[in-house]
């Protein structure tokens, strides 16, 4: 079994364990349930393009920071540029939780990404209950027809949808709906990161449409290449995590391309 069907076996587990624990009726109560989500689309345009992440660990490279705290890291990565902040909420495989947006979710006025491998509808009110704006659908882990149903349903939440592929067939998950098209540059199966294969993947997509180079990006010249292809969005995560210091390092990197 490979580690993506893993995950999506874990997962299954833990959405079965937490809707036993609060009910859809108590997402729907939640006061951040009611309030009016931040636009990712906006501001991928008015500010730096990057969606900076907050990842204490992966499968693919184990422990990258497990000292630094989200809240701090949060209001920096705010600060400085960033388009908007990336939370992994996958606890078992990249030691993040649903509490690490809750604690930043009043603190910042950017758009916050849950970041894990939503299966389930009720994922969707748990993300937008806890202060998310904008969620990730990866395509290889669903069907055509559930990116539909669950990009309705985050459009009836007030939630973004960014549609995660990696290879040309997954291009047939994409609909008009989809706010915008995260090309990852690792393979989710085997790790391994290609900038090249990327840059043809979008070249294939409808060319208004707004597309996220994710993963990988571990230089400046990384990133001068993806732009220069065309992309709106870069999701960085480790480039600036794996530092003891993820602040300082994401000011570095915004003061050279700015
Ligand atoms: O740390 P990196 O290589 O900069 O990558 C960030 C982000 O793209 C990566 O964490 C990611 C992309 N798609 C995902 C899906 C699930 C979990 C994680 C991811």
């Amino acid at each position: 079994m490979n580690i993506l069907d893993k995950i999506i076996e874990q997962k299954h587990v833990e959405v079965a364990e937490s809707k036993k624990k609060i009910s859809l009726i108590e997402l729907k109560d939640s006061a951040f349930f009611h309030r009016n989500t931040f636009s990712l689309k906006e501001t991928l345009k008015s500010k730096s393009g990057i969606i900076a992440e907050f990842k204490r660990k992966s499968p693919s490279k184990g422990i990258i920071n497990d000292k630094a705290a989200v809240l701090d890291v949060a209001q920096s990565y705010e600060k400085f540029g960033a388009s908007g902040i990336s939370i992994l909420t996958d606890h078992q495989f990249f030691g993040g939780n649903l509490e690490d947006l809750l604690k930043v979710r009043n603190e910042i006025s950017i758009p916050i990404l849950r970041k894990d491998f939503m299966i389930d509808e009720y994922q969707f009110y748990e993300a937008k209950a806890n202060g998310a704006d904008i969620i990730l659908l990866i395509a290889s882990c669903l069907s055509p027809s559930q990116v539909q149903e669950f990009t309705d349903l985050a459009h009836q939440l007030g939630l973004e949808v960014l549609l995660e592929i990696h290879t040309e067939e997954e291009l047939n998950h994409y609909n008009k709906n989809i706010d915008l098209v995260g090309i990852n540059n690792r393979n989710l199966k085997d790790f391994k990161v290609d900038l090249q294969h990327s840059v043809n993947l979008k070249n294939l997509l409808p060319s208004e449409t707004l597309s996220v180079a994710e993963s990988g990006i571990y230089s400046l010249k990384d990133f001068q290449f993806l732009k220069e292809k065309g992309f709106d969005g870069f999701l960085m995560g480790e480039y600036f995590m794996r530092n003891e210091n993820p602040m300082n390092k994401f000011k570095e990197f915004i003061d050279v391309i700015m």
